[in-house]
Order: structure tokens, then sequence, then C-alpha cells
């Protein structure tokens, strides 16, 4: 039965009855560069009251020291980087532990810096167009175009990770695409959302971009790493003790948070702020606990007497 979290009451049995608050952030915490209402007030309140947040992203544009440093710039403090696991951090512990690719092979990563940092620290050396850019001005060439393509190809490349790309280009795409025609080197996908929320819209998301690089190479991804699917769970209880019956999972999306939460058998919070909106829809989902229409509804309502 899926409650909509709208009295005093409701507000504060839901923060009593959970100990660790697993955030989604984009849609739920945030817009873009944008503090959505009352959050750094309502995370304030669970600090206060000893809850655990976690900030759990499919985002995979930022590094999680990225993160801790965007949360702290909205004075949302005491945040420690374990308490962040996004999709670039999950795919890198699934190249270095899973996949267990030897450090002497490259990455090539479509996508941005969160997803090349989080690798170089687990000790990978990574490649992208904006390197190879880098390079050809380096030595004084004319900017990259079509016809270098095969002299684009790193032959010291082991792995293909594809995420969220702002930035994103014809050519980008193409020597991407070169690194996956052999149809063996591993292709990783961070996440599969098909759309990001920005501002009053949504645009193309990571799993747009993971589509196009599979419907050209004939290839699906050989692993996906953000939620709903379990490396990130797996993440989470890498740093910490999660009593599954105190955690609720607290997101925008239903085939990616509520979906998470459910199928780790947590509660789930879907929030009206982000990309699932429709109120008759979430009341009805079987992946949805609780609803509201914005996460500072907690903050309110709790002090609401
Ligand atoms: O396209 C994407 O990668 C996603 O829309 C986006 O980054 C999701 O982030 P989340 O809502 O999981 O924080
Ligand atoms: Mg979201």
């Amino acid at each position: 039965m899926t409650v909509k979290i709208t009295t005093h009451e409701q507000a504060k049995t839901l923060i009593e009855t959970h100990d660790t608050f697993l955030f989604d952030c984009d849609g739920v915490i945030w817009i873009g560069d944008e503090l959505l209402p009352h959050v750094k007030e309502t995370i304030g309140l669970l600090q206060a009251l000893g809850k655990t947040p976690i900030f759990v992203s499919n985002n995979s544009t930022k590094a999680r020291t990225d993160y801790v440093a965007k949360l702290a710039g909205f004075g949302i403090g005491g945040i420690e980087t374990s308490q962040i696991i996004n999709s670039a951090y999950s795919t890198a512990i699934y190249v270095h532990e899973v996949l267990r690719l030897p450090k002497d092979q490259k990455v090539w990563v479509l996508g941005q810096s969160g997803i090349t940092a989080e690798l170089q620290l687990l000790g990978y050396e990574t490649v992208t167009f904006d390197d190879l850019e880098a390079a050809a001005a380096a030595r004084g060439a004319a900017p990259l175009a079509m016809e270098d393509v095969h002299e684009l190809v790193d032959p010291g490349v082991g792995c293909v990770v594809v995420g969220l790309d702002f930035q994103l280009t014809y050519l980008k795409l193409g020597v991407t695409l070169q690194h996956l025609l052999d149809g063996k080197t591993p292709f990783i996908a961070t996440n599969i959302d098909s759309t990001f929320p920005f501002k009053s819209t949504r645009l193309p998301g990571a799993g747009a971009i993971v589509e196009t690089v599979a419907f050209a190479s004939g290839r699906e991804p050989d692993a996906i790493c953000g939620k709903p699917n379990a490396g990130m769970m797996d993440s989470i209880l890498a740093h910490h003790r999660l009593d599954k019956t105190r955690t609720v999972m607290v997101g925008d999306r239903l085939n990616t948070d509520m979906r998470f939460g459910s199928a780790n058998g947590i509660d789930t919070l879907l929030v009206l702020t982000g990309i699932d909106r429709e109120a008759s829809v979430a009341a009805g989902h079987d992946d949805v606990s609780f609803y509201a229409n914005a996460l500072g509804d907690l903050y309110t309502l709790y002090n609401s007497v």
C-alpha cells in the first residue's frame, strides 16, 4: 500500500522508523546546479536526529569528491566521501574488482571527468577524445577530423566505458565505436537513464548515449553499473552496515531509484520533483512505499505542529 506523505505525523513516523536515507541526487536534491527547496534543512534535520544520509546517484559526470564539494557549496556539510556512491565510482569498482582489468591496459572513456577520476584513483590509465585533441594540439597538428579516425584507435585500450557526456560529438562516438568493433573489448555502461532532469524539462540521459553506441556497434553493454543494478548496493555495503528494515531509498525515477530500492528489499520514497511526477502513477506502483511532492516536505511537515 503506497502512502502519500502529507501530514506531520506521517513525516515524523517516516523519519523515526528509518536510520539510513539513500538519496538520489538529480531530481531529488537538486536540478542541475539548483538546490531544491528545503533540501538543506531536511538533511540537516536528519543529521541532527543521528540519521545517516548516503547519496546514491547514477550521474557519472562528477567524482565523489566533487559531490562532497557540491553539497558543501549548498551548505550541506559533514558528508564524507564514503557517503557518496555514484555510477562513476561503481563503474570503476566494477572494472577493478569484477572485470579485474589488468592495470597495464587502458580504459577508453566516453563520458566526463567523474569516470576518469574514479578509474585513475584505482590506478588505471584512461584515454578520452579530449586527451587525443590535447595531444594533437601539443604537436601542432590540426584539430582532429573524421579522416584521422584510424590513427585515433589506441591499441593499449582493454575496456570501454560509456556514460553521460554533455560535450558529446560525432567523432567521440566514432572513435568509441572503433574500440568495440573487435566484438570482445568489454563495453561497460555507467547507467541506463534515458533522460536527465534539467531546469523544467529533461535532456538526453546517459542511457541515450549508451544506446547509440550499442546500436552502432551491434553490441549490448557487458555490464551496467548504476541503479537498479546490484553493483550499486554492493558499493554501498562495502562502506556501510545497513539495517535494510530501517533504510529508505529516496528517488525521482521509477525504473532506477524505486526499482533499486524495491529489488533490495528496502522502503522507497518517490518525490515528484524530477523525472516521474505523476501522483496517480506513484500511488499505485508496486515499487513505491511512500511518495511526496518534494523531499523538502519532510522538513516542513515535521516542523508543522
Ligand atoms: O542521464 C543520467 O546519467 C541521469 O539522468 C542522471 O545523471 C541521474 O542521476 P541521479 O538522478 O541518479 O542522481
Ligand atoms: Mg534522479
